[in-house]
């Protein structure tokens, strides 16, 4: 069994983890972080049966407070570094999907969780379909010399492009050697209209209510067109790849960038 400490608690997944931790895993909530309900038992506020487990509003007061095994933070790209650090001097294994995490900090993140004998998991998409997504259009790479990224989130969203949507694009850059430039010397009469660039690939941002998560990956060739395409239409499609980091946690080594590194 372990003990868990959310962070982001209060947030939209951070609320979904909690529940899940709750109910559907054999580990103990010790603890919840969050800048909301400070001082609050958020087992009350989430309507869920047990012991009280208090929200504080700092995470090294929390992990002092609570004694934690593991921290899973799901809070904002401007913090998660920060989070990271804190968890990993005290010793505490990390499980993240806050995005905004750079290649460079994951060189950093290596080093402190070895410096310190604890593992960090950092995974931009715990939906095991998203998963399968980055990983066909890996594969398709091969295959075609175009592509293009249009992903779809809630109007919540803060960031943008998303986490996802970078890997992605980090993933098919790897298997495709022509993903720069097509030669042709385009005109953007709205600024922004062809999206952003991530390693060659052309990356569109879409927000909306309604939406929850959702990506398309479109590879273009001649007289043809591949499109590979996830959606999440609720945030219980993250959980059973939170609960399996969770379970796989303490088996792994140091750093692990990405869910389908513990399928
Ligand atoms: N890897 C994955 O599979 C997934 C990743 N995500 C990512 O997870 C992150 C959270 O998403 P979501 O839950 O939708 O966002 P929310 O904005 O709903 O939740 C974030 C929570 O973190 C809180 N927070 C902000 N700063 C701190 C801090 N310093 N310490 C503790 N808590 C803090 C916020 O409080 P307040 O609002 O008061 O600032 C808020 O309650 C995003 O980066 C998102 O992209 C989301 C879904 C799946
Ligand atoms: O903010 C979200 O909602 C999500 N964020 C992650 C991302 O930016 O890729 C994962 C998923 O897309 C949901």
């Amino acid at each position: 069994m372990k003990r868990v400490l959310v962070n982001g608690a209060m947030g939209k997944m951070g609320q979904e983890v909690v529940k899940t931790v709750v109910e559907e895993t054999e580990d103990l909530l010790v603890g919840a972080c969050d800048m909301k309900g400070i001082g609050e038992n958020i087992m009350d506020l989430l309507g869920l049966k047990g012991d009280r487990v208090t929200i504080y509003g700092d995470l090294t007061e929390a992990i002092q407070k609570t004694n934690p095994d593991v921290i899973i933070d799901f809070t904002i790209p401007e913090v998660v570094m920060n989070n990271i650090k804190t968890g990993l001097s005290h010793k505490v294994h990390m499980i993240v999907g806050t995005t905004g995490i750079t290649e460079v900090d994951l060189k950093e993140i290596k080093d402190l969780a070895e410096a310190n004998n604890v593992n960090a998991l950092i995974v931009p998409n715990f939906a095991i379909g998203a998963v399968l997504m980055m990983e066909f259009s890996r594969e398709a790479a091969r295959y075609f010399k175009d592509v293009e990224i249009i992903e779809l989130h809630h109007n919540q969203k803060i960031d943008a492009p998303s986490g996802t949507s970078i890997k992605t694009a980090e993933l098919i850059n790897r298997n495709m050697n022509n993903c720069e430039n097509n030669g042709i010397n385009e005109i953007e009469r709205i600024k922004g209209a062809r999206g952003g660039n991530k390693n060659g690939v052309n990356i569109h941002s879409v927000r909306l209510p309604g939406l929850v998560a959702h990506q398309e990956v479109i590879f273009g060739g001649e007289g043809q067109t591949l499109t590979i395409r996830h959606d999440s239409y609720s945030r219980k499609s993250f959980m059973p790849g939170v609960k399996l980091a969770l379970k796989k946690i303490t088996d792994i080594n140091g750093l692990v960038y990405g869910l389908e590194k513990i399928l």
